[in-house]
């Protein structure tokens, strides 16, 4: 078979994969550019997603599996999927710890008040009169409690924290003392000290968090974005900091990326504005690997119990 990379790989890892699987035949590009000649012999693609247009999809007359090596499938031209026996996986649970540590770095960030304290240090102020808080005892409500969602649940938990999930049904994984249907978040928003959302792009997630709910959070709230920038009402955060409906926001994903120079939650001071990074760490690729390793296994034997396969309908 033919095995396509269209990812930046590290040497490590491609040695690693030649080696394990010395009767398939690899080709490693650094983006799908260059590998569009390789794409008519392609039996299987490995990507990010992000750059995979439906012209490479029809270019790849033979490709029956996709391995996206990123969580986000959003940008996968699913149109022309659906249309073909392609099997889609993605790296769902790669990012996992990486992510759940950047949350509880950003918590403890706002609650020691680091931003201040960065800033004191540089001016050689000694001000002692912050409003610090602690993160024992106070509420996480926590959008998504997938396999990000639940890492962080386990921290919060370990924090001393009340972690509320929300999801689509309800279901309580571990670590969550409660979780709810993502409908019941307009009555419980007000009980949040912070609100992490870390949910996939659908229609149904589309500016979910808007002004209606900003209203009802507390002054006090701080907001963290970690899942995708669609789900938040852009200008109506703008406008919730700016009354005080709540205290801070943290953002790590933008409705356009990379967020334009000139884009209001720059200048913002209590917005936060990370880019896109929380999923980074050198374990990335390998964790990939190991999954891809996984479902390779399967492939080659002809079993169907993939890990990670993607429903095209529901989009992640
Ligand atoms: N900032 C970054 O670097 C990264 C961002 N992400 C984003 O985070 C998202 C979540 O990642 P995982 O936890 O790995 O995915 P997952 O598939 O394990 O979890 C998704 C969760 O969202 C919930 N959900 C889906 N639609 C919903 C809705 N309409 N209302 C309420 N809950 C809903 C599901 O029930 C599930 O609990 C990814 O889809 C990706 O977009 C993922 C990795 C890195
Ligand atoms: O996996 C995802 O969905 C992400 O957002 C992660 O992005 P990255 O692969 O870290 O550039």
């Amino acid at each position: 078979m033919m095995i396509v990379s269209t990812i930046h790989m590290r040497k490590d890892i491609r040695e690693r994969l030649t080696e394990t699987y010395p009767d398939h035949e690899f080709r490693f590009h650094k983006q799908i550019e260059s590998a569009e000649e390789d794409l008519p012999k392609a039996d299987i693609i490995l990507t990010y997603g992000m750059d995979l247009e439906a012209r490479h999809i029809e270019s790849a007359k033979r490709l029956k599996w996709i391995n996206v090596m990123s969580s986000g499938v959003d940008k996968l031209p699913m149109d022309v999927i659906k249309n073909r026996d392609i099997l889609i996986t993605n790296a769902r649970g790669i990012h996992a710890i990486q992510m759940a540590e950047y949350t509880i770095a950003m918590m403890l960030q706002a609650a020691r008040q680091t931003k201040t304290l960065i800033h004191q240090e540089r001016e050689r102020e000694w001000f002692r009169k912050l409003p610090i808080r602690e993160l024992y005892g106070h509420q996480v409500g926590i959008l998504g409690t997938g396999a990000i969602g639940s890492e962080i649940a386990k921290r919060t938990d370990a924090f001393g924290m009340t972690t509320t999930g929300f999801n689509r049904s309800g279901k309580k994984p571990d670590h969550f003392d409660a979780v709810h249907t993502i409908d019941q978040l307009p009555e419980r928003i007000s009980e949040l000290d912070y609100l992490v959302a870390v949910l996939p792009r659908t229609e149904e997630t589309d500016q979910l968090l808007n002004e209606a709910l900003f209203s009802k959070m507390k002054a006090s709230a701080v907001l963290i974005n970690i899942g995708r920038g669609n789900v938040i009402h852009e200008e109506d955060l703008l406008k919730a900091l700016q009354s005080n409906a709540l205290d801070h926001a943290i953002l790590d994903v933008f409705n356009e990326e990379p967020l334009p120079k000139d884009h209001p939650f720059w200048f913002d001071k209590n917005i936060t504005v990370t880019p896109h990074m929380a999923g980074l760490s050198p374990e990335y690729q390998p964790r990939a690997v190991d999954q891809f390793d996984y479902n390779m296994k399967k492939f080659v034997h002809g079993d169907t119990d993939f890990l990670n396969q993607i429903d095209t309908e529901r989009g992640y």
